[in-house]
Formats: C-alpha cells, structure tokens, sequence
C-alpha cells in the first residue's frame, strides 16, 4: 500500500476557518497529507478578532494525545495555539513519546491584538517546549519574547534566530518578517547556517491566519521528506499565492486562500 504523510497540528480553533486548526487542516489537505488534528482551545473568533475562548481541560487534552499515539502515525507535528502552561507540559511530556518532526508556531498575540497565550505560559514555552522543535517559526514580536531583545534590523533578525538555537535550544529557527516594512523576508538558522526567503509584500488587509498556514505547510512538508531548507522554501511559496489570492471575507482582516498555489484552481478562479 502506498505510505501516506502523516501530519498532527496540536492548537486552537478558528469558526471563520483562516487561522488555528482549520488553517492548518486545509493546508495538510492541499500538500497531500492526511491531516490530524488535536483541540487545546475553542475560540470564538473571526476576522475582527477573538470574542472568547474556552480551554479545554487537560485530562481531555491527555486523552487527545494518547488517542494519535496508540493508533496513528505521525511523521511531522506543529504546535500552534497552546495558552497555558499546564497545557504546554502535557505536551511536553507526550511529544518525546513519538518520533516526528516538531514544529513550533509560538503563537502570543493574534493579528486584531487579542492575546492567544497567558503570560505566564512563555517560560515553559522556552525551557520545557523549544528544546524539543525541530523548528520554532516565531514572527518578529514573538521572536522580542523568547529572546527579550528588541528586533529592529534585519541583522537582528538573524541574530535573533542564531540566539533562539543556541541560547534556548530549539533545533532550528525561522524568524518571519511579515511585522516589518519592506520586502517580506524571513530567515531561517539552522545550526549551521543563515538562509534568506524573500518575496515581495503584497498590499492587502487580508492577512488573518498566515503564521499558521506558513507553519502548517511547513508541517506538511517536512512529513513528506523535504529537508528542512527545502521544506521552508516551498512553503513560503505556498503562504505568499496564500496572501496574494486572499479573499476579502468578513469585516476585519480576511483569511488566506488555502488553495491558491494550485495551478489549476489559480488560473481559473483568480
Ligand atoms: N503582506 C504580505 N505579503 C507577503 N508576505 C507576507 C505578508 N505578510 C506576511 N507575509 C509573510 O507571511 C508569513 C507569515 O508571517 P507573519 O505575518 O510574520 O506571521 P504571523 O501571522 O505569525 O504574524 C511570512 O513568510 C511573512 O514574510
Ligand atoms: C486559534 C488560533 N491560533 C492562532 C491564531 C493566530 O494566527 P496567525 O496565523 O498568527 O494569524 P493572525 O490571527 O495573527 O492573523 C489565531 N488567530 N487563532
């Protein structure tokens, strides 16, 4: 029988379905993986911003996990949406339990301002999760947090990921440039050297859920083999037809277009 990718996302959920789970269940279907995906939170949210939230308990997150690991196979995982700390050490203590690429979208504040993580929650995000990522994808306010050093330059950009790496641990780590002006450029250190992926920035609004969608590609990508350069470079070209075909639904920012880097649907729906 032919081996199919395997890709588990651990994060919350989005109703207006561009952000979160749903984001990233869309992205695991359009780069040919079978998608699984594990609840930390329910959040009422939508493109004008986050309405309320409801954690789930952690016994039942428990029971999520160990659901995927005494049944499916899991080539690659990201975490995305993982508010509390309590949280983050039962999935701490589960993802040494199976071998899969780990990638980490460390998601604080959504774009409408709302805060997706309690205070509290960032030291066990640095000290008990990144060492364990094979990849943390942190965009620049995120990348400030874990390294507590303003990011002004694209220099500091890089140094922040070289810092991330050596300083707390994470295997690899991509800090994305989508907060700055200019181009939209990220960069990515992987322990041995700095890569640059660049593309120009798109004027639009709709802009909700592209951390995800970037780390879900990445994801998926990485369950189909791609070294992880490789893997980055095609999913940076995935997010940016992303934002490129963006749709302008809703009031606030609207989602990205999960399907635009296909050729086919390109060429006719665009
Ligand atoms: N307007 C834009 N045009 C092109 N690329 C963008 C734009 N905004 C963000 N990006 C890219 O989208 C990806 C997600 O970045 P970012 O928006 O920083 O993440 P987050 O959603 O976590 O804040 C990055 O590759 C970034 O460079
Ligand atoms: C449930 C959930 N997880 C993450 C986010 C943040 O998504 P992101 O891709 O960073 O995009 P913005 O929301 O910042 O546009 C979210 N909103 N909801």
């Amino acid at each position: 029988m032919k081996h199919v990718p395997c890709a588990l996302t651990i994060a919350g959920t989005d109703p207006s379905g561009g952000a979160g789970i749903q984001a990233d269940l869309k992205t695991f279907q359009e780069l040919k993986c079978y998608g699984m995906a594990v609840i930390t939170s329910a959040v009422a949210q939508n493109t004008t911003g986050v309405k309320d939230v409801h954690h789930l308990p952690l016994g039942f997150l428990e029971k999520q996990l160990q659901s995927i690991s005494e049944d499916m196979p899991v080539h690659a995982l990201k975490t995305g949406m993982v508010a509390q700390k309590d949280m983050m050490n039962v999935i701490a203590d589960w993802i040494p339990k199976i071998d899969a690429y780990y990638v980490m979208d460390p998601v604080m504040i959504a774009q409408s301002g709302d805060s997706l993580s309690e205070e509290e929650s960032r030291e066990v995000l640095r000290n008990q999760l990144l060492p364990l990522t094979s990849l943390v994808t942190p965009n620049i306010p995120e990348a400030e947090e874990i390294t507590g050093k303003r990011i002004k330059t694209e220099k500091d950009m890089k140094e922040a990921a070289e810092a991330i790496v050596k300083n707390f641990g994470a295997g690899a780590a991509l800090v994305k440039g989508g907060h700055k002006k200019g181009t939209a450029v990220d960069y990515l250190f992987d322990g041995n050297e700095i890569y640059t992926f660049e593309s120009e920035r798109i004027q639009t609004k709709n802009t909700h859920g592209t951390g995800c969608t970037y780390s879900a590609a990445i994801t998926a990508y990485l369950a189909r083999g791609y070294s992880l350069p490789e893997a980055v470079k095609q999913a940076k070209h995935f997010v940016t037809e992303a934002i490129r075909h963006s749709f302008d639904l809703g009031h606030g920012s609207g989602p990205t277009n999960h399907f635009a880097a296909r050729e086919e649907v390109s060429n006719k729906w665009m």
